[in-house]
């Protein structure tokens, strides 16, 4: 099925519905109301249902959608159903923390190559993967098809990781240095920073 081009806003709350529903899936819950989806995310029901119509006709009438084929369908929407191969680039404290974190997920989405550039860390593993020099990042990225990375270098270093991952194809970017990039108008790129949604916060908790 060819998707068709979606707006950023709806590609950002499908992987919110999608959470939601995988939790109803771990509980054994067959179907869900959009009223129901509404009430777990706090979102408006009328928004749930016309972002998923979108796609195609998930829902019956007084039923609700059936969890396990909801569940299917936004990993197909997302490219999720395949194979997501992600290169993490800076084994340092924040990396490695993700790194951990990738073991467990159930996703097809990995992390399937780590680098750095300190030799103390280099040849040593991480789960089940080694770390690699940056300099062998063009030819893993190659080998493992990777089209995602994950920048977790200090920010003085992160545009030119972000120029070596662009250079070796990769197509998207998720950058947690705290400085802005620069990539080409095909790379699409996401930063997340724990710093700026805490000062945003502050200004809600003063007095
Ligand atoms: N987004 C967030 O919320 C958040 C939270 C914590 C840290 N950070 C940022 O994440 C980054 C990493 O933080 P940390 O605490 O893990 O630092 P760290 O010093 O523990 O780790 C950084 C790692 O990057 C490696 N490195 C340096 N230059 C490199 C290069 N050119 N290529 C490959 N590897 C390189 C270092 O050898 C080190 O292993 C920093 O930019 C930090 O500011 C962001």
């Amino acid at each position: 099925m060819k998707t068709p081009k979606i707006s950023e806003a709806v590609v950002r709350r499908l992987p919110v519905y999608l959470r939601c529903l995988q939790l109803l899936q771990d509980l054994n819950i067959r179907t869900v109301s959009s009223y129901e989806l509404g009430q777990k995310l706090d979102m408006n029901p009328a928004q749930i249902r016309k972002d998923l119509a979108y796609f195609g006709e998930f829902g019956r009438k007084g039923i609700g959608y059936e969890v396990d084929y909801l569940v299917e369908k936004i990993k197909q929407i997302l490219k999720l159903d395949r194979s997501v191969n992600v290169a993490l680039v800076g084994a340092g404290h924040l990396g490695i923390a993700l790194s951990n974190y990738n073991r467990y997920t159930k996703e097809k989405l990995s992390i399937a190559a780590i680098f750095d550039t300190d030799p103390e860390k280099i040849g040593t593993l991480v789960g089940s993967l080694t770390i690699q020099h940056i300099d062998e990042l063009e030819r893993s990225v190659q080998e493992h098809d990777i089209r995602i990375g994950m920048i977790t270098v200090p920010a003085p270093y992160a545009q030119g990781v972000a120029d070596r991952l662009v250079q070796a194809g990769v197509k998207g970017i998720l950058n947690f240095a705290p400085v802005s990039l620069l990539v080409p108008p095909d790379v699409h790129l996401r930063s997340a920073d724990v710093t700026t949604e805490l000062h945003a916060l502050a200004y809600y908790i003063q007095e």
